[in-house]
């Protein structure tokens, strides 16, 4: 069993337009709604795949009970604890001409000191009873900074795994408490070491010592240009298939998905990260957010080949 956490849930709406008119009038092509934020899409991802999973966090208001029926309608059984404030909406206008994004996200709700208590409560019950947990997005207001590790504690405490994706100062603390993989992309990776921007070697050196520390798989995610990996036995890169792009957005958590799917089912490190690139190029060729369908997945995993740094 896999469990998926969003603390910072949304009704991610995607508007399609012809070209986006910045400070213009922009009609809309179509407008589509989905549970999301990125342990969501995560879920999203693994139920696609035939994975059994469940989803938590925290949810409220109308927003709220909007994402709690868009989750029943998926199939993905969840416990999200309910919170006095309103989850948010993340919105994507994409963009036709471009095949680009451009994401206004909402901060979300503020959690009170009583709702996280109830978090940490819940959470210390559920790493009894499932092995693996992704850990992903922003943290609303009223979270401690070091939420993640916190919450990283208890499941390694209790000999469960967690796969850590966020960003900031919540990442820096989370990789303190030693999660069983983080998965920052480019841009987050070199904010946390202080840099603008990172060569592959400085990639590479700083995510092997992350590795030694005791973080068993770090994973840097470059979009197209695919990941690199760091773990113990040494560092790893693929490029990412060519596909036909139509939306970016949630193939971070596709990854997640695909690396979830792959060490739930005992693939060996190889298979789980070409299961993990796989997953989200197949997230990036479709329009939907946390797109996932496994036929595609096994076809794009063909054409991915691992290489060994020396
Ligand atoms: N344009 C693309 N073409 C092919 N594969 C892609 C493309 N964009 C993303 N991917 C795949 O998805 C993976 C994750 O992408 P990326 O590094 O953009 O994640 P991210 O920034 O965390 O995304 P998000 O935050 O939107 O979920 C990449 O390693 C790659 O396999
Ligand atoms: O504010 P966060 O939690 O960092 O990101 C939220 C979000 O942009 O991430 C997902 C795509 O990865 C979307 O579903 C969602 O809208």
């Amino acid at each position: 069993m896999i469990t998926s956490i969003t603390l910072n849930a949304a009704i991610d709406q995607i508007y399609r337009l012809d070209c986006l008119a910045v400070g213009g009038v922009n009609r809309i092509m179509d407008m589509h709604q989905d549970a999301g934020g990125k342990g969501l899409n995560v879920a999203k991802v693994l139920t696609s795949l035939g994975a059994e999973v469940d989803a938590g966090g925290f949810l409220g208001g109308s927003n709220g009970e909007k994402i709690r029926r868009l989750v029943k309608e998926k199939g993905i059984p969840e416990q999200f604890i309910p919170i006095a404030g309103e989850s948010r909406v993340c919105l994507t206008v994409m963009d036709t001409s471009t095949g680009k994004g451009t994401e206004l996200l909402e901060s979300g709700p503020v959690i009170s000191e009583e709702e996280w208590k109830s978090m940490l409560e819940w959470l210390r019950v559920k790493s009894n009873q499932t092995k693996w947990f992704a850990l992903s997005g922003s943290l609303p207001k009223g979270l401690p900074d070091d939420a993640y590790a916190q919450m990283i504690d208890i499941i390694n405490a209790n000999g469960a795994k967690a796969v850590l994706d966020t960003s900031g100062i919540a990442l820096r603390y989370g990789i303190e408490a030693k999660p069983f993989a983080i998965k920052p992309n480019e841009k987050e990776f070199a904010d946390m070491v202080g840099s603008e921007s990172l060569s592959t070697e400085r990639m590479r050196k700083e995510g092997c010592r992350l590795a030694e520390q005791g973080i068993g798989h770090v994973c840097l995610t470059l979009g197209e240009k695919g990941a690199l990996f760091c773990n113990q036995t040494g560092a790893f890169q693929a490029e990412a298939p060519l596909i036909d792009l139509k939306n970016p957005v949630g193939s971070g958590d596709a990854f997640i998905g695909g690396l979830l799917y792959g060490f739930s089912s005992f693939e060996d490190d190889v298979k789980a990260y070409k299961r993990a690139i796989a997953c989200g190029s197949v997230n990036a060729a479709h329009p939907e957010i946390g797109y996932s369908d496994w036929n595609e997945v096994e076809d794009l995993m063909k054409m991915i080949k691992i290489q060994e740094f020396n």
